[in-house]
């Protein structure tokens, strides 16, 4: 569970401890670079300056020069207003110049220090893996760090001296402009200081609710395989909404704060406009001049309101970064107090017997099927060229159960029963102008049945086999297992019906029984035996030490591992197996004991065949090819496809080659 702890709020709402951590921090900072601070004065004072004359050449230009009749004057002191904003440029130029003195030592320091405290770590846990949230620290957030200090140092400074210069200027220019300016704009500022805290506090919140939510979504996609296989993929989906829904209470805290410091921005920056403009005719009455005004109306729109609006913004956002961001990297030297570690979800793990608990119990039959394993390894959507594939429907194509096709090993045909799998006009495309990979499919395999399809690849084989476990939804048509349709059905409901082994098979750390028994989590000892002993285990077991002796997927070769996965097939209830190239690492030989094993199996076996061999044992063949499907005994198929003659010299030609 990861959601937000009273003791984290209490942590991360008060903004106090982290000016409280960092301040001895940035006051040996400062100390060390009084140079710098001296020389950045100097260069703010001339925008002092610079704020004082434009206001100020206004009043005199009007008062002394236009109104007076004395336009040459007028002028004069307009240039001297002109003066003083192209002044700007160079002065803002040597405040850059000092601002990289406190800035560059900045980002080392921090740099160093995220470097420092990483290695200490690795040295202390002894893991050697790599620290991402060091990482993170040393480049995103170290940048973070000087740029938002870089944007304070400015805006702060740049504040504080040009409203001390229009000030001034009001106050030269008459007294009572201060009467009627400062209330407002104090009002508006107390306003705007007293969001400070806890704005700091949400946007801590908020950004801590990121780091969780990025952090489950990073380790749900690793442990993806685990999630899917274990069940526990709904549980860690509530988590992540969970979270989605913690960033999202935090994200409208924050936008609440924000909202409020426009409102003291506001206050601040326009009122004073407002106050002057109503303020008039009392201000004439007390013998402020047209031009003491004109100066006013110039100090307060051309220097305070820019100055004020670029430091509530910058406190604002850049502030509040800048001391979560630095207490989260030289505030906090205890990591389990971090945000984004504190507040780790629990490790993720399969869910199988004898396994580690998992965080979150599944709270009904998971879905322990392969078939999602597969799924979830499948890039999803996007386009993808494919041949299309007509299905000659009637007798002479597919004969489903209804049709009466003699079962070559002797078994009944199954006449009247429902079918095992059943296709009717499947279409599927992967894209919405893609050509269809399957074009109007039909196919009916009766219980029982041993199928193998076969066809060149990229010719839609796994498609099919992802259509039938239900992972794929057809672009048209319907797919139904055993009677009842697969799209749309709960993983659970689907993992009842079928099992899908694709190539890669899964094994997860734990034991061999875990591994052999999570898809029949009762079956019996005597059943698993029979398993072990049906696949070709026996060997495998013993060398491992027995069925409760560790295993994980390092100490299993391919073809091991393929085995697991098949013997884990064998045992599940499932009364359909979809085998897509589950073979592919196993000798001929275990090849054929393997599959006459899961053909034997009561159910419906249904295989992407690898070998020849694996379609001449089927019952029947069904063969893709981009403009036909033919479906038949490995005979009928060998007469009436040119495409399956030539696979099957293929295969016999190169065996080697399909290994
Ligand atoms: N998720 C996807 N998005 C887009 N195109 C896809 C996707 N999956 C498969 N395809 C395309 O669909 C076609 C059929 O793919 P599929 O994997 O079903 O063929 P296959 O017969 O199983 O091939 P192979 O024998 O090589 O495994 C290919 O052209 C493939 O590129």
């Amino acid at each position: 569970m990861t959601r937000t702890t009273p003791a984290d709020a209490r942590e991360t709402g008060d903004g106090s401890g982290a000016v409280r951590r960092l301040a001895p921090h940035a006051r040996r900072f400062l100390a060390r670079r009084t140079g710098i601070l001296v020389r950045l004065s100097l260069w703010s004072l001339a925008e002092t300056g610079q704020a004082f004359l434009v206001g100020y050449g206004v009043a005199r230009a009007v008062d002394q020069g236009f109104l007076a009749g004395d336009t040459r004057r007028g002028l004069l002191w307009l240039t001297v207003a002109l003066v003083a904003v192209l002044l700007g440029a160079p002065v803002i130029r040597g405040v850059f110049a000092q601002l990289a003195g406190l800035t560059e030592p900045l980002r080392d320091g921090l740099v160093r220090h995220a470097v420092d405290r990483s290695l200490a770590h690795a040295a202390a846990d002894g893991s050697g893996g790599t620290d991402r949230a060091a990482v993170s620290r040393i480049t995103n957030q170290v940048e973070i760090a000087r740029d938002s200090f870089a944007g304070l140092v400015l805006t702060l400074r740049s504040f504080v001296f040009t409203a001390a210069g229009a000030l001034l200027g009001l106050l030269s220019l008459h007294p009572s402009l201060l009467v009627v300016v400062l209330p407002p704009l104090s009002a508006g500022l107390v306003l705007f200081l007293v969001t400070l805290r806890p704005m700091a506090a949400a946007q801590r919140r908020a950004l801590a609710a990121d780091e969780a939510l990025g952090d489950h979504a990073a380790r749900s996609r690793t442990a993806l395989r685990d999630l899917t296989a274990g069940g526990t993929g709904p549980a860690a989906a509530r988590r992540g909404a969970e979270l989605i829904e913690d960033a999202a209470v935090a994200a409208r805290a924050l936008a609440g704060w924000a909202a409020l410091r426009t409102a003291a921005l506001g206050v601040a920056g326009h009122l004073p406009v407002l106050a002057l403009l109503l303020a008039v005719p009392w201000l004439r009455g007390r013998g402020v001049t047209a031009g003491a005004l004109l100066g006013a109306f110039t100090y307060l729109v051309q220097s305070l309101l820019p100055a004020l609006h670029t430091l509530m913004t910058a406190l604002g956002a850049a502030g509040s970064r800048l001391l979560v961001v630095l207490d989260r990297i030289v505030g906090q030297d205890r990591p389990e107090a971090e945000p984004g570690r504190s507040r780790r979800a629990e490790p993720i793990r399969p869910a199988g017997p004898g396994s580690a608990p998992t965080p979150v119990p599944a709270p009904r039959p998971p879905d322990r099927s392969e078939t999602a394993y597969a799924a979830a390894h499948r890039p999803a959507g996007g386009t993808g060229g494919g041949a299309a594939v007509a299905t000659p429907r009637g007798p002479a194509g597919l004969p489903g159960p209804g049709g009466g096709t003699p079962d070559p090993r002797g078994r009944p045909a199954d006449r009247g029963r429902t079918a095992a799998v059943e296709l009717r006009s499947v279409t599927l495309s992967y894209g919405v102008r893609a050509e269809p990979v399957l074009d109007s499919l039909d196919l009916c395999v009766a219980p029982g049945e041993h199928l193998a399809v076969v066809g060149p690849s990229g010719i839609g084989k796994s498609t099919l086999t992802r259509l039938v476990a239900g992972t794929l939804a057809p672009s048209g048509g319907e797919v139904r297992v055993a009677g009842r349709e697969v799209t749309g059905r709960p993983p659970a409901e689907l993992a009842a019906l079928r099992v899908l082994v694709p190539q890669e098979a899964y094994v997860f750390s734990g034991t061999l029984r875990d591994n052999l028994t999570y898809l029949a989590p009762d079956v019996s000892s005597a059943d698993l035996d029979a398993a072990v002993d049906a696949l070709g285990l026996r060997s495998l077991v013993e060398r491992l030490g027995g069925l409760d002796a560790p295993a994980g997927p390092a100490e299993l070769s391919h073809g091991e591992r393929q085995l697991v996965a098949l013997a884990r097939s064998y045992v599940s209830p499932a009364p359909l197996l979809l085998l897509d190239e589950a073979t592919c690492h196993l000798d001929p030989a275990a090849e054929a004991r393997a599959e006459e094993a899961l053909a034997r199996r009561p159910g419906t076996l249904l295989v992407v065949a690898h070998r020849l061999s694996s379609a001449v044992r089927a019952d029947r063949v069904l063969v893709l090819d981009g403009t036909d499907a033919v479906c038949g005994t490995h005979d009928e198929v060998l007469e009436r496809s040119p495409l399956y003659r030539d696979l099957t010299g293929h295969w016999n030609s190169g065996p080697a080659r399909r290994r």
